[in-house]
């Protein structure tokens, strides 16, 4: 479990970074007031991250900074000092980054950073650089922003890493590299990973007038020129990720049901067309209907309705959690179980139509009952809307069956 220490003895302050925290941040949290009470949590717990104050009541000169960072916590400093010698003094002692305490803005600015940073522990970062020193740099701060840093010496080294380890998000490439140059290598990757999936920031040395809109243009999301000063190198990466997660966060938006938090209808006829085009192993598609659906609104309204879809939700969800799952329509839910044949696949449907059948949905603190007909088809053709016409006539014959029941299409 990450756990991050925040040192500020304002008790406004606090209060502000508390009620902030518990919007964006799900860790536990350790308040300290003074160097003292640091202490003292220093002495029990490990932490990913501090956020610290640089003048406390016991400790009027940054000494709390040099403790965390003497405990090697990765350390960000809120403060209100701005003069060029503090700000010199904290990065030269090695914090991640600083926030300067001058607006209202500025504690939700600190608490997004750790946002930002505890979401890059455990995320890959490689870097691609000829240079042994350029590599040993990029590391040293990649790592204190929490990455997990992997190094190739070349495009091509960098190209079979990448094959090699797909949930790597973060690619920091120099353009002047033997066997395969920094152009070469991005525009490879772009033929496989999207700029939602893998992040790419270009790097090039002293003459390298030009460079940054041709690996922009080439796919990379940003530039930096080297030398770089490390407070720009680690703005650039963390604005960098920050937009990664936002694609991820559009992307989510887009496939999943707001009602239920299951995939919706766009997810499943992407992901099952897939599988339909490249796996010709045995699947089998179910359309799953709850029975009298209409009733459950016209007897608890709306909103009683859509607490029973969420709990069907929850139901399906540990029974088939694992399958591609998708809330398809307002009371119909669709499943694909890969690698089955039709007699399995009407066992594990009626096994769950049972389950669901005895089920006790809670409701306005009552119990309610309902039951689900279920319509299957195999995967025997590659056009997905045959496939689901099939699986739909079959719901259909369900539902005239007196319904909480299980058809197949090819009985
Ligand atoms: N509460 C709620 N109701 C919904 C939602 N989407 C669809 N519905 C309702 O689901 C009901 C579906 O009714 P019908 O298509 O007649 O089907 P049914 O009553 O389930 O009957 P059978 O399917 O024939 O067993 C309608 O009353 C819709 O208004 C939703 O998101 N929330």
């Amino acid at each position: 479990m990450q756990r991050v220490l925040i040192v500020e003895d304002s008790k406004v302050v606090q209060q502000v970074l508390r009620h902030l925290a518990s919007q964006h941040l799900q860790v536990t949290l350790d308040f300290a007031w003074s160097l003292q009470e640091s202490m003292q949590y220093l002495a029990r717990h490990e932490y990913t991250l501090a956020l610290v104050d640089l003048t406390l009541p016991d400790a009027a000169d940054a000494e709390v900074v040099k403790l965390t960072l003497a405990h090697q916590i990765p350390t960000v400093v809120l403060t209100s000092k701005i003069d060029e010698y503090s700000r010199q003094q904290m990065l030269e002692m090695g914090v991640v980054d600083y926030v300067i305490k001058d607006n209202r803005d500025s504690y939700l600015y600190a608490v997004k950073l750790i946002a930002q940073l505890l979401r890059n522990q455990g995320c890959k970062a490689l870097i691609a650089d000829d240079s042994v020193i350029s590599r040993v740099v990029m590391r040293q701060m990649l790592e204190k922003q929490l990455f997990e840093v992997m190094e190739a010496t070349d495009g091509h080294e960098a190209l079979s890493i990448l094959e090699a380890h797909p949930d790597i998000k973060l690619l920091l490439t120099d353009f002047a590299m033997p066997v395969m140059d920094g152009f070469e290598l991005v525009k490879a990757v772009r033929n496989s990973r999207g700029r939602d999936d893998l992040a790419i920031i270009g790097l090039s040395g002293a003459g390298s007038h030009g460079l940054s809109a041709k690996f922009i243009k080439y796919g990379a999301n940003d530039f930096l020129a080297k030398p770089f000063m490390n407070e720009e190198f680690h703005c650039r990466v963390m604005q960098t990720m920050e937009q990664l997660n936002l694609y991820a966060e559009i992307k989510d938006c887009a496939y999943r049901d707001h009602l239920t938090g299951l995939y919706n209808r766009r997810y499943f006829y992407q992901q099952t067309e897939r599988l339909l085009r490249t796996n010709s192993g045995q699947h089998v598609l179910a359309l799953l209907d709850i029975d009298h659906f209409k009733r459950i609104n016209d007897e608890y309204g709306h909103l009683g309705g859509d607490e029973i879809l969420r709990q069907v939700a929850e139901l399906l969800k540990s029974a088939f959690g694992r399958y591609v799952l998708a809330r398809i329509g307002g009371e119909e839910f669709a499943v694909v179980l890969r690698g089955y044949d039709l007699e399995n696949a009407k066992q594990v449907f009626d096994d769950f139509r049972q389950r669901f059948a005895d089920f006790e949905f809670a409701l306005n603190g009552a119990s309610y009952r309902s039951t689900i007909s279920i319509g299957l088809a195999t995967c025997y053709s590659h056009s997905l809307s045959e496939v689901m016409r099939a699986a739909d006539r079959a719901l259909y014959t369900a539902k005239a069956k007196n319904r909480n029941c299980v058809v197949s299409a090819h009985d």
